[in-house]
């Protein structure tokens, strides 16, 4: 087993997963991701996005490869430590948002940071902060049946970064936004990664989003396809990239 490049935080090599009914879903997959990245995982549906980003973070491994955090193979753990690894380091957000019914705004922005031991104050106090950088900050009473999908959407945001993890895994975080509020939770959650040195591994399959990474990884049948970069453009905060199938 050869161990990843050190200035990666995340790597994959020759990652292959198929669901149980045998449908086929990464098929020979690597890269690496430098740490305080933002790599945005594009692609069209069906080609691989969700699956991939579930074998980084260690929800699902992979039937072949490896799958690393730091110096730590993630393919080889015992769920509980994967569980643990979850918890401790990553965050996760969701196209759609997933919150506890029963609790606000406020105690779901900071139940995970509540669960890894911070004491209640100072969990509540970072999620209040995220939440008004989010713009729900006056819904931090509400709970979910009483916000609108695209607020329930902002407080998974606010609740993902509120936790400062190392690695934040997006899968189409701004899919139930309007168009109109996409730039603004795009640019929170930029600037929020960048000023905290958070990486981040988003999926989408829109080009909006894919132009605020730094780098574009293209999967198409659960391969990679070439990556072509273009040069950095002074106003955009990310560099885009096209991809070429091969
Ligand atoms: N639970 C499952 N059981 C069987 N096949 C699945 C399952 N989930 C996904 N697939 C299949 O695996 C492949 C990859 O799916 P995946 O959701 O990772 O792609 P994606 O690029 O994220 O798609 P989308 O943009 O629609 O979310 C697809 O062919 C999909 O139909």
């Amino acid at each position: 087993m050869v161990d990843p490049p050190d200035n990666d935080v995340l790597w994959a090599r020759s990652l292959h997963f198929q669901h149980s009914d045998g449908s086929p879903a990464l098929s020979g997959v690597s890269f690496g991701v430098r740490e305080g990245e933002i790599l945005a995982v594009s692609g069209p549906r069906g080609s691989g996005k969700t699956t991939l980003l579930r074998c980084l973070a260690g929800l699902v491994t992979g039937q072949r490869g490896e799958v690393w955090f730091n110096s730590v193979p993630v393919h080889t753990m015992a769920p509980h430590a994967r569980e643990r690894l979850r918890r401790d380091r990553f965050g996760w957000i969701d196209p759609s948002p997933v919150l506890v019914p029963e609790l606000n705004a406020l105690e779901n922005a900071a139940l995970p940071l509540m669960l890894r031991g911070t004491s209640r104050e100072r969990a509540r106090a970072a999620a209040l902060e995220w939440l008004v950088r989010l713009d729900v900050g006056d819904r931090s009473r509400r709970r979910p049946h009483e916000m609108k999908q695209a607020e329930r959407q902002r407080v998974t945001i606010a609740r993902a970064l509120a936790q400062a993890p190392t690695v934040l895994f997006a899968d189409e975080p701004t899919a139930p936004l309007h168009r109109a509020d996409r730039a603004h939770v795009l640019r929170t959650l930029t600037t929020a990664a960048r000023s905290h040195g958070i990486t981040v591994v988003v999926a989408t399959h829109d080009v909006e989003t894919a132009a605020i990474a730094d780098r574009t990884l293209s999967l198409l049948d659960g391969r990679c396809v070439n990556t072509v970069h273009l040069p950095p453009v002074a106003e955009t905060e990310g560099r885009a990239a096209c991809s070429l199938s091969v």
